[in-house]
């Protein structure tokens, strides 16, 4: 699905990504994890070009993506979601508009495009809060309308950079849930960037460990699920007193 042949980035003098080779493979649900600054989001963002790579390679679902040019690029784009720790809404449009802003870029048929909105929202189940705004939304709801958003054209690849960085533990696992199912529905092909273990091992099958720019290993690794914590004070409680650091005297 994605193959990367020896690509290179760097900022003035800084080599944010140095030679990297990786291959992904179909329905993979693939990690990226690493230390901050190690370059994760800069390798991401080369796989649909949002960066440009100096050297190497990029191909995607078979197509060179750096032999492209501007138009062929917008086209193979369209297979391609993206979703962001921000979750990069706009804020003056409803949830309706913002899903279907990706079908009008897209040149969906305008006439098809209310069904295929309410059907992305519908599958990440915010089909009744089509006529609200964001700021009117929980972070987990947003990250939800990002992923609708991402989803309205049919990807066939979904780059996801910290996409629960910014949620806490119950929505990280929510919205963990609904990749996973993304993933099994549509067969959808995922690659997340998160400096989180724990979202890492819950649901990635291959994992990347990039270290100052370079690849340092890729490994398989089973995935071990995603655990719903319960948030309720009264297991708050619980944990921190389990952990033998309080008592309740
Ligand atoms: N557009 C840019 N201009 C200049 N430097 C950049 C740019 N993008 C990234 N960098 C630098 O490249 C390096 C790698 O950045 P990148 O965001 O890829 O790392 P990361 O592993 O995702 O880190 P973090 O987890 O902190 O986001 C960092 O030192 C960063 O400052």
């Amino acid at each position: 699905m994605i193959n990367l042949h020896n690509v290179s980035k760097s900022f003035s003098e800084f080599r944010a990504v140095q030679s990297v080779s990786l291959s992904i493979g179909e329905k993979e649900i693939h990690g990226i994890i690493g230390a901050s600054g190690a370059g994760k989001s800069t390798l991401l963002r080369l796989m649909n070009l949002l960066e440009i790579p100096d050297t190497g390679e990029v191909e995607v679902n078979g197509r060179l993506l750096t032999r492209l040019n501007g138009k062929e690029l917008r086209e193979e784009r369209k297979s391609i979601g993206m979703i962001f720790q921000h979750f990069n809404l706009v804020a003056n449009k409803t949830i309706y508009e913002n899903v279907a802003v990706s079908l009008k870029l897209a040149k969906y048929p305008r006439k098809k495009r209310r069904e295929r909105v309410l059907e992305c929202l519908q599958f990440v189940g915010l089909a009744s809060y089509a006529d609200k705004y964001p700021a009117q939304l929980s972070g987990g709801q947003k990250q939800r309308v990002a992923i609708a958003r991402a989803l309205a054209n049919n990807p066939q690849l979904l780059l996801c950079d910290e996409p629960t960085s910014s949620l806490d533990p119950n929505t990280t696992a929510e919205i963990l849930g609904v990749l996973r199912d993304v993933n099994r529905t549509f067969g959808v092909t995922i690659v997340i960037v998160s400096h989180e273990m724990d979202v890492i091992k819950s649901i990635c099958n291959r994992v990347t460990v990039l270290a100052d720019g370079k690849l340092y290993e890729t490994l398989t690794i089973e995935p071990k699920g995603i655990r719903i914590i319960d948030g309720d004070p009264e297991s708050f409680v619980k944990q921190l007193t389990e952990d033998g650091e309080l008592n309740n005297a």
